[in-house]
C-alpha cells in the first residue's frame, strides 16, 4: 500500500495570505437612546501590520475601538478576528477570542483599580483567566517582573498603588497588563495622549519590541499625526469608509412677518 502523502490534513496551499488580525465591516454603533455615533465604518488590520486610525476628538474612534476589542456590542456590522467571526461581545464572547485582543485605554486613572499594587494590576488578566492560580503569587510574579522591565517599570514601583505613581508609570503598567496574555492584536486608544515625549517614546518602543517578538498586529488610535506616521506602516483617516453624500442645501424659506 502506498504511503500517504505527508501533507494529509494540511491546507492544500501554503502560500495563502494569513487571515487579517482584525476586519470591521460596516460597523454602526452607539449608545442607547441616541443616534449612532459610528456609522457604517469598515477597516482591516492585516496580520502582523501596524495600522493607525486618525480622527478628531469625539468622532467615535474609542467607540469603534471598543467594538473591535469585544467590549461594546455594535448595532450592526461584523467583526472578524484572525479569520474567526465574532458572535458575542463582553461576557458572551468566548474567552480565547477576548484574550486574543489587548486594549490600552487613554486614561490610566480610570482604567486601573486604585486598590491594586501595580504588580497585581498587571497580573489581573492572569488571575481572571486562571492562567495562574489565584493565590500563587510566585507564578504571577514570574510572568509580571520580566514584562514590567520591558515597559520600564522597576521592582520598587511594582509594590506601589496607582496614587503613588505618575500617569506615565501607571500607563506603563496598563500596557504591561494589556500584553500579559500575549494578545495577537493590540489596540492602543490614545495611549500616549497625556504623556510627555520621553514616556511616549518608551511606550512605543515597548509595543514595537513586543510586536517584533510575537508578530502581533497593532491598531493605534489617536490624533497625533506625526507620531502615528512614525509609528505605523498604514494610516487611515476616520471614517475609514467614504462619508455618505452630504444632504442637499437647506432651502431658505421666507420669514413670515406678523403684523
Ligand atoms: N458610554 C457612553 N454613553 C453615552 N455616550 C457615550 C459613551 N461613551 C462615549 N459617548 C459619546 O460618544 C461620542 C463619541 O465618543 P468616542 O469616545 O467614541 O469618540 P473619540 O473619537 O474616541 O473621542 P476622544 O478622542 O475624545 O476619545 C461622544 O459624543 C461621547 O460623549
Amino acid at each position: 500500500m502506498p504511503s500517504l502523502p505527508d501533507t494529509l490534513g494540511k491546507p492544500a496551499r501554503t502560500d495563502e495570505e494569513p487571515a487579517p488580525a482584525l476586519e470591521l465591516r460596516s460597523i454602526t454603533a452607539g449608545y442607547p437612546g441616541r443616534p449612532p455615533i459610528v456609522q457604517d465604518v469598515s477597516l482591516t488590520v492585516p496580520a502582523g501590520e501596524s495600522v493607525a486610525l486618525l480622527g478628531p476628538s469625539g468622532c467615535g474612534k474609542s467607540t469603534l475601538a471598543k467594538v473591535a476589542a469585544l467590549l461594546h456590542r455594535p448595532v450592526s456590522g461584523s467583526v472578524t478576528l484572525h479569520g474567526a467571526p465574532v458572535t458575542g461581545w463582553r461576557h458572551r464572547a468566548p474567552r480565547a477570542q477576548r484574550t486574543s485582543v489587548g486594549f490600552v485605554f487613554q486614561q490610566p486613572r480610570t482604567a486601573a483599580d486604585p486598590r491594586l499594587t501595580l504588580a497585581d494590576l498587571i497580573a489581573e488578566p492572569l488571575r481572571a483567566t486562571r492562567a495562574v492560580p489565584r493565590r500563587d503569587r510566585g507564578a504571577a510574579d514570574a510572568r509580571v517582573r520580566p514584562l514590567a522591565a520591558t515597559v520600564g517599570l522597576t521592582d520598587d514601583l511594582l509594590t506601589r498603588r496607582p496614587h503613588e505613581v505618575s500617569d506615565g508609570q501607571l500607563q506603563r503598567a496598563c500596557l504591561a497588563r494589556a500584553l500579559i496574555l500575549r494578545p495577537a492584536l493590540l489596540i492602543c486608544d490614545e495611549m500616549t495622549a497625556m504623556l510627555d515625549a520621553s514616556t511616549t517614546a518608551a511606550l512605543v518602543d515597548a509595543v514595537e519590541t513586543y510586536r517584533a517578538e510575537t508578530g502581533a498586529a497593532l491598531l493605534a488610535i489617536g490624533h497625533d499625526r506625526p507620531l502615528l506616521t512614525r509609528w505605523c506602516t498604514r494610516l487611515l483617516d476616520y471614517p475609514a469608509t467614504p462619508a455618505p453624500p452630504s444632504p442637499p442645501p437647506v432651502t431658505a424659506r421666507p420669514i413670515a412677518h406678523h403684523h
